[in-house]
């Protein structure tokens, strides 16, 4: 078994090896692999081969930085030294906001660079920069070839997500132009899916339930997101639910042990680490019968047979453009790769929201107090409409300083330059760079906002008001992006999920205030945001208390 082992991963190890020797070469390093891999193959143990690989990776990465190094003139936030740069890369993943702030500070409207583990990051700021970022062709600085690397999509999502993106024009397009047919859904799944939630809670004095708001509330946006992608009862199945909230943090952990290689072995990891076929399998369970029955009617009835349900499948089904793509486990995989676009952004979105609105309950009673204004009788659902949650600015403001504040990272935009390229101020970064900007800075930019440090929920709205015309108001939408505004991106790739992610996150939060009072646990105390790296998440251990209002 270990012989068979071992001979895989040389095996593979040769082909890769065979490509670092020339990032190598200009080093002047004279190194074999072949005549290595002879003697290794005869005498060495799996774990002395494990062992061996990690100093390969060591050895690799140091180079690659110092290759780097040479290539980008660009000045450096954190150590350039040779090993130095390796404590700055460590200081990175433990404190990314912070030097990511420093950066800012420093290099305003310009251009510096962070040291990774196995490359340099270049970061850049001010409005006219941004703007290259925004609008330089997919050819010359990539959205794709980031995710890429940054996400290994070919190991975690598989190819056909990258060769053939064309969920993307679904929600872009279909998804969009049906919000108001679907809005009635994602009411009605709010409506049964609060009490279930509010049931898994713990009573405490007065009435109260305590709520593990991380956990809960990820099960709450999946399953209310999810009745829209495939509908009922299969929304509410937990297992299915489960499977995918464990997808988003399985693509993302896999994509990390993965880009802990050096590039010349991360195809082999990759290969030996793919789990896509996995869940295919597992999702198929569960989506299977259901796109099977669909399919069945189709052929019998026609593609608009009466009672065919309005979500993701249906349209996944009329969209697929090659017959791979309608086979029935493709469209399964497709499901769960838009969950992973949707799920994770959406539902930390909604939790720093609700730790907001907990911690201050002032908000609530406004908040309140607008959506009866707007929805008149708002217990009765057909009052919902997209024009009157529309007409709720306070509502879409109070989300707005929520994703300005939070967000769901410290970068935006990440870009890998294919050419080299040259920025308006000169600088100019050779092909395979990592390019992004920075988000969370960006957002707590004294002279982009005021008092920017500070939660304001009704910030927008007041500049709304103040606007002179509506149409000058409308910048201030939560769905409105600008250099200023960085939570959806922008360009190209802006989230085309962004109409639909944003009224879901209304309704869920309409339904909240008008039947539940709210607070935190811990009074008036918002728990402390988490941060990994450059990725930014809600407290995981915050306790939200929810009592039924009256009526
Ligand atoms: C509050 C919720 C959301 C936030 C903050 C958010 C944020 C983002 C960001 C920052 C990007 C990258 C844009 C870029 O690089 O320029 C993105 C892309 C994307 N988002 Fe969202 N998103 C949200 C909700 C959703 C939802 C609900 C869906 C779908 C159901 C979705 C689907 C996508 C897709 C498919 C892309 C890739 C676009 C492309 O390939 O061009 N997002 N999103």
């Amino acid at each position: 078994m270990v012989g068979k082992w071992r001979a895989i991963v040389l095996n593979k190890m040769e082909a890769s090896v065979h490509h670092a020797r020339y990032d190598l070469l200009p080093y002047g390093w004279c190194f074999q692999p072949e005549d290595a891999l002879l003697t290794i193959t005869d005498t060495m143990s799996f774990l002395e081969v494990f062992l061996l690989l990690a100093l390969v990776i060591y050895l690799n990465s140091f180079l690659y930085v110092s290759r780097c190094r040479r290539c980008l003139n660009v000045p450096a936030v954190g150590c350039e030294g040779f090993l130095a740069s390796y404590w700055s890369a460590f200081q990175f993943i433990r404190k990314a906001n912070v030097i990511l702030q420093e950066g800012y500070q420093k290099h305003k409207n310009g251009v510096f660079k962070i040291p990774l583990v196995d490359r340099w990051l270049v970061v850049v700021t001010g409005d006219q920069l941004l703007d290259n970022l925004r609008t330089a062709p997919e050819s010359v600085l990539s959205m794709w070839d980031a995710m890429l690397d940054l996400l290994q999509l070919d190991h975690t999502l598989g190819r056909q997500f990258r060769e053939n993106p064309y969920h993307d024009s679904i929600i872009r397009t279909t998804l969009t132009r049906n919000l108001a047919t679907i809005l009635p859904n994602i009411i009605d799944e709010s409506i049964h899916a609060f009490p279930d939630m509010i049931a898994n809670g713990k009573e405490v004095d007065g009435g109260w339930i305590s709520i593990d708001a991380y956990d809960e509330f990820s099960a709450l946006v999946c399953r209310v997101l999810h009745r829209v992608l495939v509908g009922s009862p299969v929304c509410r199945n937990k297992s299915y639910l489960q499977l995918n909230i464990q997808f988003s943090a399985g693509v993302t952990t896999e994509a990390t042990v993965i880009n802990a290689f050096p590039r010349f072995l991360q195809p082999f990891i990759g290969n030996l680490y793919n789990k896509v076929s996995g869940r295919q399998t597992r999702v198929l369970e569960y989506l299977g019968p259901e796109i099977e029955e669909r399919k069945r009617k189709v052929a019998e009835l026609g593609s608009d047979y009466e009672g065919r349900p309005d979500d993701l499948i249906s349209w996944l089904m009329d969209s697929a453009p090659s017959a791979l793509e309608r086979e029935t486990s493709s469209i399964a995989l497709r499901v769960l790769i838009v969950n992973f676009m949707g799920h994770h952004s959406t539902f930390t979105t909604f939790t720093h929201a609700i730790y907001h609105l907990a911690a201050d309950p002032f908000y609530a009673d406004d908040l309140r107090e607008e959506l009866v204004m707007h929805l008149s009788d708002p217990e009765h659902i057909e009052n919902w409409t997209e024009k009157s949650l529309d007409q709720c600015w306070k509502l879409d403001s109070f989300l707005k300083e929520t994703l300005r504040v939070h967000g769901i990272g410290a970068l935006a935009l990440p870009r890998k330059s294919l050419v080299c390229y040259t920025f308006p101020n000169g600088v100019v970064v050779p092909p395979g760079t990592l390019v992004t900007a920075c988000s969370t800075a960006t957002h707590l930019d004294e002279e982009k906002y005021q008092e920017a440090h500070r939660f304001n929920g009704f910030r927008f709205e007041k500049l709304r008001v103040r606007a002179k015309t509506l149409e000058q108001g409308s910048k201030h939408k939560v769905t409105s992006t600008s250099s200023s505004f960085l939570a959806f991106g922008g360009g190209k790739h802006i989230c085309p999920g962004r109409f639909f992610g944003t009224l879901l996150l209304k309704c869920m939060m309409a339904h909240l205030i008008i039947h539940y009072d709210i607070k935190m646990e811990n009074e008036g105390v918002r728990p402390k945001d988490d941060w990994f790296g450059p990725v930014e998440l809600p407290a995981r251990q915050g306790k939200v208390l929810f009592r039924k209002r009256d009526g």
